[in-house]
């Protein structure tokens, strides 16, 4: 065996439910010239991937979801990032918001990604960071909602280690941190939309994933105060908020999305290579050639007043484990629009098929109480609110609770709930929000779409080292 001379090929092999692993397989040759000429082919194959990161900034939430993000890293992540010669910066986070301070503090733009080891609370801080340290180095006011925002070129990783990791798992199709992973080592790239929320000329935050209020606000709310409980504080919250059925009043008013190809009640779902995502980007593209780029289009608004149990704005189809296919399952990631559905108040019964229809394959916006809209830009003010502003003093709020004083019997409902933002609260209920388009990018690819079980099998490898 001495005579003999040997390299080894690290690669991809692609397994069930979108999971990806790692293989490795041993070439012997008994040419040491030969051998090393195919050493030296397969390292400029390698070095000629642009796209792939040789430099990232990874931080580590160690107490998202059940505490094991460092585990996670270290012991799944780190040793594939060393097989594929990544070097990594590693800030283990001591407090909430240490991610995004540091984002403003270090130079980025030695990085060839951000990588994120944390649920979905961690992506929107590292995102927050990035996002507000580019339009720092770029003079761009986020508090002015109609700037238009720079975009972010370098590319978030999500190593997933929360509770809903609903980012991941609806840009991936799995929350598995070794898939994550080789999604990063490969340098795949997914523009995402980013909705900026705003209230008085003052911003608020971004979302990618849900933007909620009155059911998914209220869970939220509840379950903050539940964190010790871990991943399960969302189904216990659930439930209590579930049982208590309260509903909101409000306006809302929107501007539906033109130029836009897909419907939300479309039975095709986004997917990896998404022709209505690259459709969007072309008009953009067209747009900006004749200078339509940063005109607002004062398009006619649609106002709706009601009493809502929910209303869920979505960027993405927000699938993840509890719900496979989403809040919105035709919501597409990059086609520069969001889902607006509103959940008018019905009885606790229809809610809870409204709510069923989640985890199985029945149209769950087939329902009169339930509408849904594709849109560019939303505002919503509570009753509670416009009242307020109209001048109808007096609400009782102290004497009544939340109910009208002039019309005790009428029970007018005044509450207010809170904004879920992607796993945050908001600090206001009325809200202005404009989806930017593409605004961020991932190390993803989107969901791929395995077209027969043998697919997964096939010769479709990617060589990793
Ligand atoms: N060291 C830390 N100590 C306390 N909080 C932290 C720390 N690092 C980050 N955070 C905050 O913890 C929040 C929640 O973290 P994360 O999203 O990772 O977990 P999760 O809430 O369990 O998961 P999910 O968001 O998927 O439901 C984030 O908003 C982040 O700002
Ligand atoms: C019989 C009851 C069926 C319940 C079906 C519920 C469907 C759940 C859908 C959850 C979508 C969650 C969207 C993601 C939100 C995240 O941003 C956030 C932070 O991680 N998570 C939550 C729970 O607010
Ligand atoms: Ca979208």
């Amino acid at each position: 065996m001495s005579k003999l001379h040997a390299f080894t090929v690290h690669y991809i092999k692609r397994a069930r439910n979108h999971r990806w692993r790692c293989s490795e397989i041993t070439f012997w040759c008994i040419d040491e010239q030969l051998c090393n000429q195919w050493i030296q082919a397969l390292k400029e194959l390698l070095d000629s991937q642009k796209s792939r990161p040789k430099q990232l900034l990874v931080y580590i939430n160690p107490y998202g979801g059940k505490r094991q993000g460092k585990r996670i890293y270290e012991q799944k992540v780190a040793p594939l990032f060393n097989l594929a010669s990544i070097s990594a910066d590693v800030v283990i986070t001591e407090h909430a918001n240490h991610a995004k301070d540091n984002l403003f503090e270090v130079n980025i733009y030695k990085y060839d990604g951000i990588v994120c080891v944390g649920g979905d609370g961690m992506f929107s801080e590292v995102m927050h960071g990035l996002i507000g340290r580019i339009q720092k180095d770029s003079g761009i006011d986020q508090n002015n909602p109609k700037t238009p925002l720079a975009q972010c070129s370098i590319r978030i990783g999500i190593i997933p280690a929360g509770s809903t990791d609903c980012i991941c798992y609806a840009t991936v199709g799995i929350i598995d941190p070794e898939t994550s992973a080789l999604h990063i080592i490969v340098g795949d790239c997914q523009p995402l939309d980013v909705s900026s929320i705003h209230h008085n000329n003052t911003f608020l935050k971004y979302s990618v994933s849900l933007l909620g209020y009155g059911f998914y606000g209220d869970i939220l709310k509840d379950s903050e105060k539940k964190r010790w409980m871990g991943p399960m504080r969302y189904d216990f919250s659930g439930f209590k908020t579930f049982l208590s059925h309260q509903y909101y009043e409000g306006t809302v008013s929107f501007q539906p999305a033109k130029g836009t190809v897909g419907s939300p009640r479309d039975k095709e779902s986004c997917r990896t290579g998404c022709h209505i995502c690259r459709q969007t980007k072309q008009l953009e593209e067209q747009q900006k050639n004749y200078g339509f780029e940063h005109k607002e289009v004062e398009d006619e608004w649609k106002v709706i007043k009601g009493k809502f149990l929910a209303i869920n704005a979505v960027n993405m189809s927000c699938a993840c484990p509890r719900s496979p296919k989403g809040l919105s399952p035709a919501a597409h990631l990059a086609d520069g629009s969001a889902d607006l559905i509103l959940v008018r108040k019905c009885s606790r019964f229809n809610f809870l098929r409204y709510l069923v229809r989640h985890t199985n394959q029945d149209d769950q916006f087939d329902f009169p109480f339930v509408d849904v809209y594709r849109v560019k830009r939303f505002q919503f003010t509570s009753k509670h609110l416009e009242d307020n502003e109209s001048d109808i003093k007096d609400v009782g709020k102290k004497r009544f609770g939340q109910f009208c004083s002039d019309h005790p019997a009428c029970c007018c409902n005044l509450a207010n709930s809170t904004w879920n933002c992607d796993g945050e609260t908001l600090d206001s209920s009325a809200v202005e929000v404009r989806v930017r388009c593409q605004l961020v990018k991932l190390f993803a690819r989107g969901i791929e779409i395995y077209k027969d079980e043998a697919a997964y099998n096939s010769s479709s490898n990617e060589l990793l080292s």
